[in-house]
């Protein structure tokens, strides 16, 4: 079987492209949308996402802003930066760049986000409405991978979806996005017994584990479609995914390359949901 790419990276183009037009429109009106990032610390793959965020945010006239904060901030103070840009106005997006260090509970700072500034869709307010089926903000991760799936028409209709990971921002909105559009869904952690099992029963898989290269060819029920979230760095320092994509080419469908598939996705559907704030003013 001839395996197809999933080219997140020429999608990301096409659609910022159409937000450009959007963000003209908006700034002959004089609103400029605003995200401002808050990153802690040195995260590996918070580093890589921010990077690209800036570059894409820029390209498509988003004014985007990162504040550096060290690894020792306390709760409190994170909370009070978070607090300062609820109360600004130029700011429509705040995006709190996960994971926080472990002194830190990550909960109690994004419930402290002006949910209608929440533009990665992690206040509890957005996840509930989400799961009850009205979201206003989704997660990007999922939401991207979603519209990757649409643009390459693939039906999920009746299709086993495995998703290994269980993230909240990742695996468990993953899942249920893929259900709200009738798959049969599996989630997969770090105690599942018979991962190899699982994965070859399915039609669509998800790797969003964090583990460099761990799903090889014999994971994979011909045909498949494959998603690799993961965004790990190998000995010599290149990004890799979760998904040894050279292995799996011949036996799935499709695959999402890594670098150039869901990650721009996510940045792209982030870059949306900014612009969807300030034309909803
Ligand atoms: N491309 C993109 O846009 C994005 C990429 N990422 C990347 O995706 C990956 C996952 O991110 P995230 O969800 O935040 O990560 P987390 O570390 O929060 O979650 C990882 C999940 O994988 C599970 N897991 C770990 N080891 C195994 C194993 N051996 N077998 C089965 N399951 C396992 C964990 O299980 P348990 O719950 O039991 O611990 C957990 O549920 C990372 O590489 C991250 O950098 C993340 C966000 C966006
Ligand atoms: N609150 C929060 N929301 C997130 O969505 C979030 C987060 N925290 N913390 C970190 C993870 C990771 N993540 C990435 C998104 C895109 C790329 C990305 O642009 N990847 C390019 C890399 C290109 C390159 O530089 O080589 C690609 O795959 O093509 C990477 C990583 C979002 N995350
Ligand atoms: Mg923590």
């Amino acid at each position: 079987m001839e395996t197809q790419l999933l080219e997140g990276k020429k999608l990301a183009e096409k659609m910022q492209s159409e937000m450009k037009v959007r963000v003209n429109s908006l700034l002959e009106k004089g609103k400029i949308p605003g995200l401002t990032v808050l990153l802690v610390g040195e995260d590996k793959a918070s580093q890589v996402y921010v990077r690209n965020k800036e570059r894409q945010a820029t390209k498509v006239g988003i004014k985007s802003e990162i504040i550096r904060l060290p690894e020792t901030i306390s709760e409190a103070a994170l909370i009070e930066q978070v607090e300062q840009l609820n109360e600004d106005a130029s700011v429509h997006g705040i995006l709190v760049q996960l994971p926080l260090p472990k002194h830190i509970n990550e909960q109690e700072v994004l419930r402290k986000i002006d949910y209608s500034k929440d533009v990665d869709g992690f206040h509890p307010m957005n996840m509930g409405n989400f799961l009850l089926g009205n979201a206003s903000a989704l997660p990007c991760t999922p939401y991207g991978i979603m519209e990757l799936l649409k643009a390459y028409d693939i039906s999920l209709e009746g299709k086993n979806a495995l998703v290994i990971g269980r993230s909240n921002i990742v695996g468990k909105p993953m899942a249920l996005m893929l259900m709200e559009k009738n798959a049969t869904i599996t989630i997969a952690h770090s105690k599942t017994k018979n991962l190899k099992e699982l994965a070859q029963q399915a039609d669509v898989l998800v790797a969003a584990i964090g583990r460099g290269h761990m799903i090889t060819g014999e994971f994979i029920k011909p045909g498949a479609v494959v998603i690799d979230v993961g965004m790990n760095r190998d000995e010599a320092g290149k990004l890799i995914g979760d998904v040894d994509t050279a292995s799996v080419m011949g036996i799935a469908s499709y695959v999402t390359p890594v670098p150039g598939g869901v990650g721009p996705m996510t940045i792209t559907m982030l870059l949306d949901q900014t612009i969807k704030k300030v034309e909803a003013e």
